[in-house]
């Protein structure tokens, strides 16, 4: 998996994809809603197994009912990188059968 860092235009070029994404102090993160604690529990089991299947891994933050993603790329040198754009879309396929916004 390719690990260079991204530039600035390339990470808002890739952000206008993905709405809800924003970037910061060198990570990119989205909070999802869901409908209750229970699923925003499930959604977090769901992320950590393609967490483990790409062997890249975010910082997750369950709440009542919301659960956030921050994630860069430690290998990197804690910047963004491709890996976690890869990361956001596979989230971002699988979120909404989880009934997050
Ligand atoms: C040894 C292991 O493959 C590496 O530490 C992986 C694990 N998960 C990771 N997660 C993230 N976010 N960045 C990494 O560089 C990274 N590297």
């Amino acid at each position: 998996m390719p690990s260079e860092p991204l530039s600035q235009k390339e990470i808002e070029d890739r952000l206008r994809e993905l709405p809800g994404w924003a970037f910061e102090d060198d990570r990119i993160f989205r909070t999802y809603r869901l409908g209750s604690h229970f699923a925003a529990s499930a959604l977090v089991a769901h992320i950590a197994s393609v967490q483990q299947e790409l062997n890249h891994h975010s910082d997750l933050t369950l709440g009542y009912n919301t659960v956030r993603l921050s994630v860069n790329s430690h290998d990197a040198g804690d910047v963004v990188t491709e890996s976690d754009f890869t990361l956001a879309e596979r989230v971002e396929a699988l979120a909404p059968a989880h009934g997050a916004s």
